[in-house]
């Protein structure tokens, strides 16, 4: 799959996504900052990486994942959790650095702080009804209704 990409910051010419391995699902994106950024306990911030993107094709997206080092040994994971992009922005990529740890953490200027990772979507169309059709096993059990004696 071919996608368009922008370099926004001069920094990341020479830094295009690339997969580290040929089995890598997810690219590393860097904290494209002029400076370091120190992020205290639960603070967090926006943080450009320097390209866009364009997906063209409303059958893909891109998740931006945490990369799990960081967030194991340093707490530095995603204010939205995952952020979700969409097939037809075309604005610079941006990492929600959130520092849910106790301890203070300064994020390096390139350092890679994130992971895209570019998944199929299906944009599904809804006709409504009065009930289901067909009576599934589950019907509307969940929150742990499965497997109890
Ligand atoms: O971590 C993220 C999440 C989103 N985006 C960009 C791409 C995405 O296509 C756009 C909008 O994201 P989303 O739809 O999640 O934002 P929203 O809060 O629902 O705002 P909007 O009304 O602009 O859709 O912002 C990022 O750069 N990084």
């Amino acid at each position: 799959m071919l996608i368009d990409v922008r370099v926004m910051d001069a920094r990341m010419a020479g830094q295009l996504p690339a997969y580290a391995t040929p089995g890598s699902a997810g690219l590393d994106l860097r904290a494209c900052l002029d400076e370091p950024v120190l992020l205290a306990p639960n603070a967090w911030q926006l943080v450009p990486t320097g390209l866009a993107i364009h997906l063209r094709d409303p059958g893909y997206a891109a998740l931006i994942l945490p990369r799990s080092g960081l967030g194991h040994k340093h707490g530095i994971v995603l204010g939205n959790l995952v952020g979700l992009i969409d097939s037809d922005y075309q604005g610079q990529l941006m990492v929600s650095a959130w520092n849910r740890s106790d301890v203070a953490y300064t994020l390096q200027p390139m350092e890679r702080l994130a992971q895209l990772v570019i998944v199929p979507v299906v944009q599904a169309q809804f006709r409504v009804v009065d009930d289901f059709d067909h009576a599934t096993e589950r019907g509307a059990g969940g929150y742990g209704s499965t497997g109890k004696a």
